[in-house]
């Protein structure tokens, strides 16, 4: 191809993008029924125009390209999607439309709601590897790899950075990352609990990835290290100022990106389990550390812990329901506030699942027995593990048959049914009628997604 070739193909590229973000839909569709090629070229830092027009808000060209067959999974140099873009800039229409599952799925499961719910806590930036859990030989290679990530855990808490990032004194949080040679020392310490959490999800191979023999790249591992040093020994391992490990995990854990929201969520629930199963829950006696940090098996060889299934040398979760139970009426739902919520806070009710319970059951029992209100149709919504130390929420919604309220007192402060303007007006418009759960709870995530989309 002559460099005349390339500059009139790059100029064409450039107004096909351009016309994207601007919302030029009849531009973009005569250039791609002139060049099909066009749909999937980037421009500047691998923004495509599918990501273009999702930033600038254009859902009908966001609808065109996707009817073109454009790549609606590939990202730019940030790692971004045009999803995530649409979701960041707060484009809610588009991002549901990017969100949407392809309809071969829905012809496997018809009639369900196949969108997936992404909820704080939930966004998998690595990939887990499981595989490679059992391979010693890999895992030490990687742990001395000067590409490899760690991240430093004292008392379950993380070691950040806080920084002020706004005039609003809105606090940023992120997690502090060492290498190899500012933790090697620590690596041999007896007290020190390792994990491998897994590799950096990339689609494309950056110049930083290590080459393995085969000299195929392989992105960086990431592990999470324990610590019972003293903290300010540790502080001197990082390079950056205003590193802390946060006390207050229900506050300090909820103000980290999503990407790195989900990390901590694996590796605090995997420590706490660690910190908490030090011995053999069967025998009492000593245990080893096994598969990257995820088993933990009993070293007394008779322990009925080893025979038969041995769940519980695994890391534990807890499943509990959360749910959003609607008046039969249509128009108010049910909200309850524990004595240690902030002033003026309500949420959804909660609770443990029991064992041999089924969700429905579960939420069926949790709500008659905080409130009384018994309830009949239950529906899964999403869910959000909720490292505190280790529950799975399972949000729900569910219709209630009966709607008297008597609380149980001591589970419940007051519960109360309130119609769905004031609660969307609270969620939604910042009007002050009530407080609600912190927005990245799956409380407030189940009440906006029943109450506010179906409006
Ligand atoms: N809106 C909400 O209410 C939200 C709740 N959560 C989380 O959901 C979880 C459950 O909600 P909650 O209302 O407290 O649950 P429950 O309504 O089941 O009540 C909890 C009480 O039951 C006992 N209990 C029974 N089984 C367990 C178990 N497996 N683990 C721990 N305690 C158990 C405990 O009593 P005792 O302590 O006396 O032993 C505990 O205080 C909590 O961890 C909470 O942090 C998270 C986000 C929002
Ligand atoms: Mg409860
Ligand atoms: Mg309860
Ligand atoms: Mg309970
Ligand atoms: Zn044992």
């Amino acid at each position: 191809m002559t460099s005349l070739h390339l500059s009139a193909k790059q100029e064409m590229v450039e107004r096909f993008l351009d016309a994207a973000a601007r919302g030029d839909l009849t531009q973009v569709s005569t250039l791609l029924s002139n060049a099909a090629s066009l749909i999937n070229e980037t421009g500047y830092s691998g923004w495509t125009a599918l990501m273009l027009a999702a930033r600038n808000g254009h859902y009908h060209v966001v609808e065109a390209l996707l009817s073109h067959g454009c790549d609606k999974f590939s990202v730019n140099s940030s790692s971004h999607t045009a999803f995530d873009i649409a979701k960041f800039w707060g484009h809610r229409h588009i991002s549901d439309l990017l969100g949407r599952t392809d309809n071969s799925c829905q012809r496997v499961l018809p009639g369900f709601d196949l969108n997936q719910h992404e909820n704080y806590f939930n966004r998998e930036t690595l990939d887990r590897l499981a595989v490679k859990r059992t391979d010693k030989v890999w895992l030490e290679a990687k742990q001395s790899n000067p590409d490899t990530v760690y991240l430093l855990f004292s008392n379950l808490s993380p070691m950040v950075n806080s920084s002020q990032e706004d005039d609003n004194a809105r606090v940023e949080t992120k997690l502090c990352r060492f290498r190899y040679e500012a933790v090697k020392e620590l690596l041999q310490k007896p007290a020190t609990v390792l994990i491998f959490l897994g590799v950096e999800k990339r689609k494309k191979p950056s110049s930083s990835s290590s080459k393995t023999e085969e000299g195929v790249q392989e992105p960086p591992a990431w592990f999470a290290i324990s610590t019972n040093e003293d903290p300010a020994a540790l502080f001197k391992l990082c390079r950056e100022k205003n590193c802390s490990f946060p006390k207050l995990p229900n506050r300090d854990l909820l103000k980290f990106s999503e990407e790195e929201a989900g990390v901590v969520a694996q590796a605090r629930s995997t420590l706490a389990w660690h910190d908490r199963y030090s011995f053999c829950p069967t025998c009492g006696s000593s245990t080893k550390l096994e598969e990257g940090g995820y088993k933990r098996s009993c070293l007394n060889s008779d322990c009925r812990s080893l025979k038969g299934v041995h769940s519980t040398c695994y890391p534990q979760v807890c499943p509990v329901v959360i749910m959003l139970v609607i008046h039969p009426d249509g128009n108010q739902c049910l909200l309850g506030r524990k004595k240690i919520f902030p002033a003026g806070m309500f949420s959804c009710l909660a609770g443990f699942i029991e064992p041999g319970e089924a969700i429905e059951e579960a939420v069926r029992r949790e709500v008659e027995e905080e409130s009384s209100v018994k309830v009949g149709p239950v529906q899964y919504v999403s869910c959000q593990p909720w490292p505190m130390p280790s529950n799975l929420m399972i949000g729900c919604m569910a219709v209630a048959i009966s709607t008297d309220i008597k609380v149980d007192e001591n589970e419940i402060e007051e519960a109360r049914w309130f119609p769905r303007q004031q609660v969307i007006d609270s969620l939604c418009r910042g009007a002050t009628v009530f407080l609600n759960p912190s927005r990245m709870a799956d409380a407030q995530q189940t009440i906006k997604d029943n109450l506010y989309v179906s409006v």
